[in-house]
């Protein structure tokens, strides 16, 4: 039957002309399309046999991506996996009793008798695994098929996980859909899988109030973003806007503004042991990214406000006067629900309107000409006088120092001119932040970190474009983001809708990111958010999960510990090599990794600059690799190489490990960070190699891992 709506719908000719109407239904079409040619190769994964109370039958549902219904009975043939029942199947954990799902009319119980997952490729049943079943000897739920699934190897994209969703991440799935969801999850819990799914959730639940073009998810990077982009499709929802938190605010403040080269910065940061960059409140993420920054700013801007109004009445010739009085009566009241720019822009109307009123009191031609001209010329005059800043120019005014060259560029010459020095009411800006970001901004360059703030200020000037808002925003590695760029993002979405998620273990960036959840949740009235924690991991085996822990407790002895599933694999790999054997012992290790069933292998360095290398003698050896550095948009697959912080969010079937010594990766919370993450990469199989003394790090857990001297 699907193969015959698909058909139906395939022989409907594709629309080329200009009628928008006809542009949409054939935009539709083409979606349905897409998504029934997904169906009709693999219609449904999961089978649940179901006896509801009060009910004699048991009834199967056939539970896939895409709804279907018989033709002629309306009966639901194939169950959508976002359907109310369909959540049975992902919380059904076992047990005699009753199991329950939500449905629209109220609270549905029964008795579940089979729970079966269906791998079906091409239209061909290739395997049955039923994960319960009430007439067997032993009836409980077991994890056979799951982990049979993340048994398989990756390839270059982040896949769906429809047929094997576990119950707390269901959970999360489903939450409704004006709340704010905070979510820490563990490294390989699942959180960006999930993330994605809620969205597929939220635009079928919810159908008929949001639209997939009014919902964003903003993610690290480029590369990130080309990573996790077949999710959406393979659940059948395309248009939604992926891009990065950087790229979103550009585009929005449309200020021909470039962001100052951060190369440097993180070189910096991510160098081991040297001058680091400061971590406290004054390091120039932590302060921008504040919320008394946040609110430093609004004082500034109500200040801003307060002396808007030029002093004296507009008298453009004798005998005629607009009293201040009634200019600021008209900004202050009839006008105050308008932003600042926007109040300006209405009073000149306004002025001008009174202005033609006094005119046609002039009876006399000649002397009504006269005044026009003078009128009009006062007016020019006048509206000199109101501020015409732009939100950059109002921002910089903010860090202008006593003293400093107020002529300096700032896009036009007049604004320039006028750029004064401003307060930030109740704040001190750090001297190496005002310093750093007075030098930036001569030349219209500004940091990340100055996109929210300006964001900020741009509500207060200009208003939020209706049309830019969003019906649901996903902000993923959250752990990075500051409370500032959440509580701008809250002001851009409707009813408070979030998905927020990240892992304070891999907060790497931590210069600019949060210490704790309670910094966001904060942002949220009480009742408007809700705070999930994901503590299964389902990347990595055991053996890779616990040597991580290990790695993290290091460092962060009270840090969240991952719970492996049941996935038992390889002992991790410790090689000991000769500082001299350290080419030869990566690309040995690289040869036989690649020739095993791998199909993604990383090799995970320290800094950029050591990858680089590590890359080129690779290509010396005639072993083909891709170097991912930060300019980085796309990810390849086969083997990578690629700095440990720029590896977060990625996963590889096998990942190597390179120079874990105790000069790369010391002892203290950051390092730990850094290599949990590189651990953490890792599904199958992990090698950490290291010359000389290994990192403390990896001390004293000589039972977790085999040990190689050399390989
Ligand atoms: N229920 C599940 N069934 C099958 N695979 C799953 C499930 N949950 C997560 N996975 C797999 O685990 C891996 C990790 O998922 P994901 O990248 O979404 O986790 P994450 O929490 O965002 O990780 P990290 O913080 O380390 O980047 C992916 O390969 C994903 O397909």
């Amino acid at each position: 039957m699907i193969s015959r709506r698909l058909q139906a719908l395939q022989s409907v000719p594709r629309y080329a002309g200009d009628d928008v109407n006809e542009q949409i239904l054939d935009a539709i079409r083409q979606d349905k399309i897409r998504a029934m040619s997904g169906a009709s190769d693999e219609p449904y994964f999961g089978r649940l046999d179901f006896q509801e109370e009060k009910e004699q039958d048991v009834r199967p549902l056939y539970i896939g991506k895409l709804g279907m219904e018989d033709d002629k009975s309306g009966q639901p043939l194939v169950v959508d996996w976002r359907a109310p029942v369909a959540s049975l199947f992902y919380s059904f954990n076992g047990g005699e009793g009753n199991a329950s799902y939500e449905a629209p009319d109220g609270l549905i119980e029964g008795l579940v008798y089979l729970k079966r997952n269906l791998v079906i490729r091409k239209q061909i049943l290739q395997r049955v695994v039923d994960t319960y079943d009430r007439s067997s000897d032993n009836p409980a739920v077991t994890d056979e098929f799951l982990l049979y699934r993340l048994g398989e190897n990756k390839d270059n994209k982040l896949r769906d996980i429809v047929s094997t969703i576990q119950a707390e991440q269901d959970q999360i799935i489903r939450s409704v859909k004006n709340t704010a969801l905070i979510i820490q999850g563990v490294a390989g819990s699942g959180k960006t899988t999930v993330a994605l799914h809620r969205l597929a959730y939220l635009l079928y639940q919810y159908r008929d109030q949001i639209r997939a073009e009014r919902m964003i998810i903003l993610a690290p990077n480029r590369m990130f973003l080309d990573y996790i982009s077949s999710v959406l499709p393979e659940l059948g929802v395309g248009h939604i806007q992926q891009t990065t938190f950087e790229d979103w605010a550009l585009e929005t403040l449309d200020d021909r503004l470039s962001l100052a080269d951060e190369a440097k910065r993180l070189e910096r940061w991510f160098a081991y042991g040297g001058d680091k960059l400061e971590l406290n409140d004054e390091a120039p993420g932590r302060f921008k990214g504040s919320v008394r920054f946040m609110h430093a700013i609004g004082a500034a801007l109500d200040e801003f406000e307060t002396g808007f109004v030029p002093d004296g009445d507009f008298d453009p010739w004798p005998g005629a006067r607009l009293p201040r009085a009634k200019i600021k009566e008209w900004f202050f009241e009839e006008y105050k629900h308008y932003p600042l720019m926007k109040r300006k822009e209405r009073l000149e109307g306004r002025i001008k309107r009174w202005l033609e009123m006094e005119l046609n009191e002039t009876r006399d031609p000649n002397v009504r000409k006269d005044r026009k001209k003078k009128g009009s010329q006062k007016l020019k005059t006048y509206l000199k006088l109101w501020p015409d800043d732009t939100v950059f120019t109002f921002y910089r005014s903010l860090f202008l120092q006593p003293g400093s060259d107020k002529s300096g560029s700032s896009g036009s010459g007049k604004s320039a001119d006028k750029t004064v020095r401003r307060n930030l009411p109740g704040l001190d800006i750090p001297a190496a932040v005002a310093d750093e970001s007075e030098r930036a901004y001569r030349s219209r360059r500004v940091f990340p970190e100055d996109l929210a703030p300006m964001l900020y200020i741009s509500e207060r000037l200009y208003g939020i474009d209706g049309n830019r808002t969003f019906d649901h925003v996903v902000v993923d590695e959250a752990q990075d983001f500051s409370p500032l760029q959440v509580a701008v993002l809250n002001r851009y979405v409707r009813n408070g809708s979030f998905t927020i998620l990240g892992d304070l273990s891999q907060g790497i960036h931590a210069y600019k990111g949060i210490r704790s959840w309670k910094e966001f949740v904060s942002l949220f009235d009480s009742g408007a958010s809700g705070y999930y924690t994901l503590e299964r991991s389902y990347r990595s085996t055991m053996e890779i999960i616990r040597f991580a822990n290990l790695v993290l407790a290091g460092g962060i002895p009270n840090a969240m510990q991952a719970v492996p599933v049941f996935r038992s694999g390889e002992k991790v790999k410790v090689l000991r090599h000769a500082p001299e054997a350290r080419n030869s012992t990566i690309v040995r290790a690289v040869r036989k990794l690649m020739s095993g069933t791998a199909s993604t292998v990383a090799v995970i360095g320290r800094t950029e600059a050591e990858c680089k290398d590590v890359h080129t003698m690779l290509l010396r050896e005639d072993i083909s690799a891709t170097l991912i550095d930060s300019q980085r948009n796309k990810y390849e697959g086969g083997l990578s190489v690629v700095p440990v912080y720029l590896a977060k969010g990625l996963e590889f079937d096998a990942v190597i490990l390179i120079d874990a010594d105790a000069a790369h990766y010391g002892g203290n919370e950051h390092d730990a960070k850094l290599l949990y993450v590189g651990c953490t990469r890792a599904l199958h199989e992990l090698w950490v190699l290291h010359a000389g003394e290994a990192t403390p790090l990896i001390a004293g857990m000589d039972d977790e891992y085999s040990k190689y001297s050399p390989v």
